[in-house]
């Protein structure tokens, strides 16, 4: 299906993603750039990418597909370090936790370019980084939300459709603005939650004791606290309001439940709590809630 991937950002998403290309056959070569040239370098070693390209426009050059996979921040500056190579037969992708930013980057890098790239956030990861965990089983199976824009040419778009599907996603489409809004409830304010959990507990004195006697639940609840610090210190910068305003109602949840507790309110507690479990263990990833009659 392609010719040569321009691989920019060799870590755990773009890694993933070259992997998955070549053991589906969908691509011939992989040309890969990272900031670090000893990540390009480990990246070769791994068989991840084919050749180190010393910048990010020589990645690019005689690609047919480009993926971008770097902390939301540095899109721009990477975008805008390519343009000159970009064609509109050229398919450009992003893996971005984050869209509007990312929409608003390109088209202010790539301008009359900006149709060949279309915007995608793989609702997949791990809390692993760095190309030695690259997986290429890490998108099958995994939903996949596209964000293009009125610019974003047809062709590209559907050719991304394409390559997505043909790594076993499912494809949907929103707006940058909806993305943003639904993923700062359900991913950015999570992951907000853990690293304040974790750190809530390192504070205190007798943190170590604490830490040594935690079981599944804290295991479970806190393993997003290990993620990578950079890639997240830009997501939840770059969608700074809703998650702002996500925080908000999560306090207020927390009020209610403290709430209950100070006044001894057992059945309101229980209430909360029910409706919670319930929603939870009615909770499947990627279906669609079916709401009560
Ligand atoms: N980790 C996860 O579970 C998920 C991450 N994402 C998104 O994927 C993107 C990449 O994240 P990961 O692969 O997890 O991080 P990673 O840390 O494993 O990989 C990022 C790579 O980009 C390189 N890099 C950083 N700045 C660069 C620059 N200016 N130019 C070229 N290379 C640069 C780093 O050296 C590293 O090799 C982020 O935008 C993140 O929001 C999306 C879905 C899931
Ligand atoms: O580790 C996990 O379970 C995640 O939640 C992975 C993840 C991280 C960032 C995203 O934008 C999407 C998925």
């Amino acid at each position: 299906m392609f010719e040569q991937l321009g691989l920019i950002g060799c870590g755990l998403m773009g890694g993933s993603f070259a992997l998955a290309l070549k053991q589906a056959g969908l691509v011939n070569r992989v040309v890969g750039y990272s900031k670090s040239p000893s990540t390009t370098d480990r990246a070769r070693q791994l068989g991840v990418i084919d050749v180190e390209a010393p910048s990010a426009l020589l990645a690019v050059a005689g690609a047919d597909i480009v993926l971008v996979a770097v902390p939301v921040s540095a899109t721009e500056a990477t975008l805008k370090a390519i343009k000159h190579l970009v064609t509109p037969q050229m398919l450009v992708m992003d893996v971005g936790s984050t869209k509007a930013d990312v929409v608003q980057a390109a088209r202010r890098a790539l301008r009359d370019q900006v149709g060949s790239f279309v915007p995608a956030h793989p609702i997949t990861g791990r809390e692993v980084s760095g190309v030695e965990h690259a997986d290429a089983e890490l998108y099958s199976g995994r939903q996949v939300i596209l964000t293009p824009t009125e610019r974003t040419l047809t062709a590209q778009l559907q050719k991304a459709e394409e390559v997505w599907t043909a790594l076993g996603c499912r494809v949907t489409s929103m707006s940058p603005e909806s993305h943003d809004e639904a993923f700062a409830a359900v991913s950015h304010l999570p992951h907000l939650l853990a690293f304040s959990l974790v750190n809530s507990i390192t504070g205190q004195a007798q943190a170590d004791t604490f830490l040594s006697l935690a079981g599944p639940g804290f295991r479970d609840f806190t393993r997003i606290a290990a993620s990578d610090p950079k890639v997240w210190r830009d997501v939840l910068l770059a969608n700074r309001d809703e998650l702002l305003a996500q925080s908000k109602l999560f306090q207020q949840a927390l009020s209610q439940l403290e709430n209950a507790i100070r006044t001894d309110d057992a059945q309101a507690l229980e209430d909360m709590l029910t409706l919670a479990s319930e929603t939870r263990a009615h909770w499947r990833m990627g279906a669609q809630r079916k709401k009560s009659p």
